[in-house]
């Protein structure tokens, strides 16, 4: 990928670097995700880039020598100044794109969603310091957790300056993952497996929903039995992807970095750059997006559904994808959850001050 040109986000100025933000810039996923964007990696071989970091003002120390080694990569596309600082308004100020990491992690044993009461206010300011500073078409993808909800908090307070189909929270690495296990089963390359969708919260509640998937010798409709049956999925392929992430936890002690950075590089290239110059070779990609009430889900809340980029920040949700009892169970739980959370962060965010 890195070395390949792709269409610009600002196809007009071809030599005005993008300004991309990254908060949390001292934390892990940063730490794998900054060589991708230096690179060309994540948005290919001609866009320039430029970097803010953002953080809290004890990790300044740690975020300076991130800066240092980003200097020292000597990357092309780089701007030589990688601006970093504690001050979220100098963050965000005319910055094109910003990456939303800078939040606490779980720890083994808990549920994202127990993240909430300690993350909304941060999703919350972040929010009010983008509307103040931040260019209208900036596009915004929220990684931080419970990425779905805090994605919805940002858009409350980004509101109006910010459109809600300017902001995404990252399921893409559900979405790999799911993509990633069919590959292993049926013994196929992973870019060969093409139509997965993972629908709703990036949870425990997730739905990675391989009915309408395709690979070598697997033609549509006939991947549910290909992999093992319903009760395959019910047993293994669905819960496997819901508790990855945990398990990725367990493991390391540390939640998922390497692979985050990825699914984070993956879903910006298809965004910024348009699904058709980029390298996914897939029909759709997962991501969270606010709901129109596309499938029956709640409109309003930000929940993974199967879309398409067609570049500069457009995308379009795909429709009419076929959704059977079995789907349906655990596309409605997922939603559920999703407005749950939602409504839990209306109750903290009132309590903190008026939302
Ligand atoms: N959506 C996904 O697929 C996905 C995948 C992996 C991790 N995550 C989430 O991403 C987040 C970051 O993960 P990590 O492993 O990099 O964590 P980390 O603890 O290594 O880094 C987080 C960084 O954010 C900083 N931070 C905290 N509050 C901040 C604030 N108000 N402003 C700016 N920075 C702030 C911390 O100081 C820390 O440096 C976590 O919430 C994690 O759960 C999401
Ligand atoms: O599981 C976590 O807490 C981190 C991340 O959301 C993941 O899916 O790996």
């Amino acid at each position: 990928m890195a070395g390949r040109p792709l269409p610009l986000f600002h196809p007009s100025e071809p030599s005005r670097p993008l300004v991309i933000t990254v908060t949390g810039g001292a934390g892990q996923i940063a730490y794998a995700l900054l060589p991708l964007l230096a690179s060309g990696y994540a948005l290919g071989s001609e866009q320039r880039v430029s970097l803010r970091l953002l953080d809290l003002p004890v990790m300044m120390e740690a975020m300076r020598g991130v800066a240092m080694e980003l200097e020292d990569g000597a990357y092309p596309l780089l701007d030589a100044a990688v601006v970093v600082t504690d001050d979220p308004r100098v963050a965000f100020d005319g910055c094109d794109v910003a990456v939303l990491l800078g939040s606490f992690p779980r720890k083994p044993g808990m549920e994202r969603k127990e993240l909430l009461a300690r993350n909304a206010t941060i999703f919350r300011e972040q929010g009010e310091s983008i509307k103040a500073v931040a260019r209208g078409d900036i596009r915004v993808l929220v990684v931080g957790n419970p990425a779905n909800t805090n994605a919805w908090i940002l858009s409350q307070y980004a509101a109006p300056a910010v459109p809600p189909e300017h902001i995404m929270a990252l399921t893409r690495l559900d979405h790999n993952r799911t993509r990633s296990l069919v590959a292993h089963t049926l013994h196929c390359r992973v870019d060969a497996v093409d139509g997965v969708v993972v629908w709703g919260n990036h949870s425990s509640t997730q739905y990675p929903d391989v009915s309408v998937a395709t690979a070598p010798n697997v033609t549509r409709g006939r991947m549910r039995a290909a992999v093992g049956g319903e009760a395959f999925l019910r047993d293994v392929l669905i819960p496997t992807v819901q508790t990855r992430g945990a398990a990725v936890l367990a493991a390391r002690k540390l939640s998922s970095a390497m692979s985050a950075a990825n699914a984070i590089a993956d879903h910006l290239r298809d965004w910024l750059c348009g699904m058709k110059a980029g390298d996914s070779g897939q029909s759709w990609v997962s991501a969270a997006v606010m709901s129109d009430g596309s499938y029956d889900i709640e409109p309003g809340i930000f929940y993974s559904f199967p879309v398409r980029c067609a570049g500069g920040g457009a995308y379009e949700i795909v429709h009419d994808l076929p959704v059977d009892e079995f789907s349906r169970k655990y596309m409605q739980a997922t939603g559920d959850e999703l407005i749950a959370e939602r409504d839990e962060a209306i109750a903290l965010l009132r309590r903190g001050s008026a939302l």
